[in-house]
């Protein structure tokens, strides 16, 4: 039988877990305090440490500290509350195998604790059990900045776990690459990864597309149809611009993650699910909660762990990597031998703002190479599809003369299709100075 030293200093919530535990088949011993957990551990043994993260003598992270400096490398289990993410992560970097926010169902814990014991029976090692050395996506670029350290990091952090995760990122900045890199770091990585665009699902049929429907259960409904749970069964469930999903459909999915079960339209029959949810947005979520527009439980249900993606414009120093990366593909693609870039069109690349990210980068690098007949690719290639947002990158010099700034404006929304966020941003301006300019100029 298992063992589990369960720290925590609220005895009710604590007898109540350990009752539950113990039906379900481990042997629990009960402790209130971090002193009192690391005298129990110098002379009894157990297979992990499932701690609260707040005690009264200290904290969790004190005690998973004191356990790793004794060089025992049982699994340590944090318990959080949702505000406290980032001390959780602290705690993950320290070698905690998991975490779990209160508060959490039965069958959540099950599983964490399933995990845990799960992966040291494989490694003696925490840290083979914390940070995969497998490899991540083909195809996933790194980047040497400090942002992709960071993000790269947390991938690896909660990569292994079963944590939900929300990717908050400007488009094309690469959460869907993320999120199949964490989805490659788990234990899932051998079963389906499946992405879905919450934004272009019509409200109407979003419950048929993610819990599928039985023949007959509506008119169309000409066959049975899988939807998106059951086909990412075992696996990783990628929900992109999540925000955009109406709130009748955020209580189902909530219901679906809160229960792990899902009924297809049209039928009675309640179907056990098991998946990992992985989010993305690149809209103000918290925003959207506070307005009434997102609900705040399927918020955090989805917020276990958050990631913040970088803007190409703050990792500069991948910009090489990337573009030397996206050229290869261009050439496979293309069956091209372009060689590299100039120094001046590096140069350029280093100066532009990238308002559409990495996938502007690689469109731009992808037409850049068809355009190049053989050797390496030359800035004035830029000028065609560049040619407004080079100005753009001198703008600071350019904005000197009137006559040039007026000029600027104008291609900026011409080349925006007249959208005056997408101008302001290709012009490096606010959007309310772009809008001084254009009283100023007179434009309309
Ligand atoms: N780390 C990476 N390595 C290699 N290619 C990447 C990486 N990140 C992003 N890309 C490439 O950049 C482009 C945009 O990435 P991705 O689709 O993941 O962004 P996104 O943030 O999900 O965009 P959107 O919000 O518009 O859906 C894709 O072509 C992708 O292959």
């Amino acid at each position: 039988m298992k063992s589990i030293l369960l720290v925590e200093d609220d005895i009710s919530f604590s007898q109540l877990l350990q009752r539950f535990l113990e039906r379900n088949g481990y042997k629990v011993t009960t402790i209130l305090s971090v002193k009192e957990a690391l005298r129990t551990i110098e002379v009894e043994s157990f297979h992990m440490v499932f701690s609260d993260l707040r005690l009264p003598d200290g904290d969790g992270i004190d005690l998973l500290k004191s356990i790793r400096s004794n060089g025992l490398e049982i699994p340590v289990i944090l318990m959080t509350g949702y505000a406290e993410v980032s001390t959780a992560v602290e705690a993950m970097k320290q070698g905690a195998f998991d975490y779990i926010s209160k508060p959490f169902n039965q069958e959540e814990v099950l599983d964490v604790i399933a995990n845990a014991l799960k992966s040291s029976s494989k490694s003696s090692s925490k840290t083979e059990v914390n940070i995969s050395k497998k490899g991540f996506n083909q195809g996933y670029v790194k980047g040497v900045s400090k942002s992709s350290q960071t993000l790269n990091e947390y991938v690896q952090l909660v990569g292994p776990t079963n944590m939900s995760v929300l990717i908050i990122g400007e488009s094309g900045t690469g959460k869907e690459m993320v999120a199949k890199a964490i989805h490659e770091q788990s234990s899932r990585n051998n079963k389906p990864f499946v992405a879905v665009d919450c934004g272009a699902i019509p409200k109407e049929i979003a419950s048929s597309e993610f819990f599928g429907h039985v023949k007959g259960a509506f008119t169309g409904a000409i066959d049975d149809k899988k939807g998106h749970f059951l086909s990412a069964n075992e696996g990783t469930l990628f929900l992109d611009e999540v925000g955009n999903l109406s709130y009748e459909n955020q209580i189902q999915l909530l219901r679906a993650l809160q229960e792990r079960k899902i009924k297809p339209v049209g039928s009675s029959k309640e179907i056990s699910v098991d998946i990992r949810i992985i989010a993305a947005t690149n809209e103000n979520l918290e925003k959207a909660v506070d307005n009434g527009d997102f609900r705040n439980d399927l918020y955090h249900r989805l917020n276990e762990f958050s990631i913040k993606m970088p803007q190409l414009s703050e990792r500069r120093e991948d910009i090489p990597i990337f573009a030397e990366y996206f050229l290869e593909l261009a050439n496979k693609q293309l069956d091209k031998q372009v060689l590299g870039f100039t120094p001046e069109t590096m140069a350029v690349f280093q100066k532009y703002n990238w308002p559409g990210n990495l996938r502007e980068l690689s469109n731009v690098i992808k037409r850049a190479t068809l355009l190049t007949q053989g050797g390496y690719i030359q800035s004035a290639i830029l000028q065609t599809m560049l040619s407004v947002k080079e100005n753009v990158v001198d703008s600071e010099i350019n904005f000197s003369t009137k006559h040039h700034e007026k000029e600027l404006i104008r291609k900026a929304l011409i080349e925006a299709e007249n959208n005056k966020t997408l101008a302001a941003k290709l012009l490096n301006i606010t959007r309310k100075t772009l809008y001084n300019k254009l009283k100023e100029y007179n434009i309309e």
